[in-house]
């Protein structure tokens, strides 16, 4: 199932139109803020899916019956832009384990370039909901192979994706690989560039985030 939360008019497309917009995007702290605001939203709808259990907590005055998450999701991210939302999904799933998973571009002198994954470090995922953040959803490689890796590490009970953009064919190739994970977007762009950039996106959401690197 894929999700745009740009389809209904909310805060979220007030911080998607600031992260896209080239004049703002000269205040880094403001560029990564929203990226941890858009986050934010995602795990507030990505938690009215999720099991909850009735718990009986203590007030000063009484007892209250309350619903509390049945149990905690794993948090995975994908860096280095994943970064700036995975902080946004820690201030609401602020119990949960996480996982860092290095997944980047690595160029080659023609222009293409393959996915390389590097540092990993995962928690046990069993029979658990994993949610995946990573501003940008191009071609799909750097989530299909996250997925590949997470897929071999064990069985998780749910996959949620959250992105900022996302575009189309990026999309379609990662239901593909992962037909039954839920992929939030903060909006859905149709076009790629020959390089796999999302067009009309935003540009390099970790060079914006964290600044340029040189290249791999
Ligand atoms: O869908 P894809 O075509 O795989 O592209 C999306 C990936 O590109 C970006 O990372 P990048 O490789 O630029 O690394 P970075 O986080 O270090 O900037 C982005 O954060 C995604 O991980
Ligand atoms: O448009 C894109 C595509 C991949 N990675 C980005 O940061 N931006
Ligand atoms: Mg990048």
């Amino acid at each position: 199932m894929v999700v745009n939360l740009s389809n209904n008019h909310s805060l979220i497309t007030n911080w998607i139109s600031e992260i896209r917009d080239i004049e703002i995007q000269n205040d880094r702290m403001r560029f990564r803020k929203n990226l941890e605001r858009i986050a934010g939203v995602c795990a507030y709808e990505i938690s009215k899916t999720l099991p909850w259990v009735e718990k009986e907590i203590t007030t000063p005055l009484g007892i209250s019956v309350c619903k509390v998450l049945e149990k905690q999701p794993v948090l995975a991210t994908i860096m280095r832009a994943g970064l700036a939302m995975h902080n946004g999904f820690l201030d609401y799933f602020d119990k949960a384990d996480n996982a860092f998973i290095s997944a980047y571009r690595k160029h080659n002198r023609d222009g293409s370039f393959e996915i390389s994954l590097d540092y990993i470090s995962c928690p046990d995922t069993e029979n658990r909901v994993v949610i995946i953040s990573d501003p940008m959803l191009a071609t799909g490689s750097s989530l299909v192979k996250t997925l590949q890796y997470i897929r071999n590490a064990g069985n998780p009970a749910e996959i949620h994706i959250a992105c900022a953009l996302a575009c189309t064919v990026g999309i379609e190739y990662v239901q593909r690989a992962e037909p039954t994970a839920t992929i939030w977007c903060g909006d859905i762009d149709d076009e790629l560039t020959a390089k796999g950039y999302i067009v009309p996106g935003l540009g390099d959401a970790g060079d914006l985030a964290y600044g340029a690197k040189v290249q791999q």
